[in-house]
């Protein structure tokens, strides 16, 4: 997508011809600044300190982490440490395992002087596919978005509640969760979006606002507790979110605070979607709550907040009393149930066993 007019991808190789650029996430939405990745070890801490961040995008810089590995020493022993590493560094979303092993599988049979160029070019087609899943992931969302619209009689203003950031900031390009709505508003489709900010890190206030800014989409920042109340006022259409890892039986995990969004689409009749690649599903898990991780990550996160001062400096400050205590818990799961359908690049289904094998009858067994 762009960027102040510019075509950006996420992640793609630096000028050098071998370290591996990123844009900066956590300088957003105040400063675009890039990093570029020249070790494996650089590769871990842009995706355990959320420079890079979102489950394909995780799984992509795990992918050129191995790469960045060999480059360094291709051997079996490094090859093992460089995936156990990468992989510790979130352990929610899935896209980070699957990249992992899919690179280090068709690696490790390889002779040691193969790997880095395999390595490098496995990375690069893992980034391909992303962007094409989501294109696809976009065109069946819209048709969702669309169907609801024209159901409600092509009103001049459309309105989708999103939690969190499945942008392509989140990916390598267009995104999952605002795909669709991307291709919504190219088809002249007049949709609003309300951005929940998805405290502690704001990755909705910071990062979707910010993608729908630059793209020109209508959206409204709301704070995480309003969505219920807009729901129960009819001013919520259809939900769309992420997810860093649905199970096999359509439980969706995504940001903390999802869950709650979803019991209140569910009380009120609205529709809530989640939009995700096959690159998401886990396959192994059949209950999401009892059996997916869930990252807790530092309580810093929650008692400092960082933003513009008047100066237009940026800067951290303590938001709580001195000595109190903090949870931080960074994704929940959604219990299928409460799911209205699956968007992913094979199609819409409906969050479910059957659901997902209709899709993906070769995986689901
Ligand atoms: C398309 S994956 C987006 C997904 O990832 C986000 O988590 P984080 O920013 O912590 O990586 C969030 O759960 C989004 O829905």
């Amino acid at each position: 997508m762009k960027i102040y007019g510019e075509s950006r991808r996420t992640i793609w190789i630096a000028a050098d011809s071998w370290g591996v650029e990123v844009i900066d996430q956590t300088r957003l939405p105040f400063e675009v600044e890039t990093k570029v990745l020249r070790s494996m070890a650089a590769a871990a801490e842009a995706i355990r300190t959320m420079v890079v961040r979102g489950a394909p995008l995780i799984g992509a810089t795990g992918a050129y982490g191995l790469a960045l590995a060999m480059r360094e020493d291709p051997s079996d022993a490094n090859l093992a440490e460089a995936h156990a590493t990468l992989l510790a560094t979130r352990p929610t979303a899935v896209n980070l395992r699957w990249a992992l092993d899919d690179v280090a599988g068709r690696l490790a049979p390889m002779a040691p002087s193969e790997r880095m160029s395999a390595a490098y070019r496995r990375a690069a087609e893992i980034c391909d596919e992303d962007v094409e899943s989501c294109r696809s992931i976009g065109r069946h969302g819209l048709e969702i978005i669309r169907g609801l619209w024209e159901k409600k009689g092509k009103p001049d203003r459309f309105d989708v509640l999103t939690h969190c950031n499945a942008g392509w900031l989140a990916t390598i390009d267009w995104g999952t969760a605002l795909a669709p709505i991307y291709m919504a508003y190219e088809a002249g489709i007049p949709v609003h979006v309300w951005v929940d900010e998805t405290r502690p890190r704001n990755q909705g206030a910071s990062l979707t606002a910010f993608e729908l800014g630059q793209h020109g989409v209508d959206h409204t920042v709301i704070a995480d507790n309003l969505g219920g109340h807009l729901m129960q006022h009819g001013q919520v259409d259809m939900a769309i979110v992420g997810s860093d890892r649905t199970t096999a039986a359509g439980d969706v995990c995504n940001k903390i605070g999802t869950y709650l969004k979803a019991l209140a689409a569910h009380d009120n009749g609205v529709p809530f979607y989640a939009a995700l690649p096959y690159t998401t599903i886990d396959w192994s898990l059949s209950d999401g709550v009892e059996e997916i991780p869930i990252e807790e990550r530092d309580g810093r996160e929650l008692s400092h907040i960082t933003g513009r001062t008047e100066d237009g400096s940026l800067a951290t400050v303590d938001i709580l009393p001195r000595g109190s205590r903090v949870a931080n818990f960074g994704f929940d799961v959604t219990p299928a149930r409460l799911v209205t359908g699956l968007i992913t690049e094979r199609g819409v289904c409906a969050a479910s066993r059957e659901g997902l094998r209709g899709l993906y009858p070769e995986v689901a067994g």
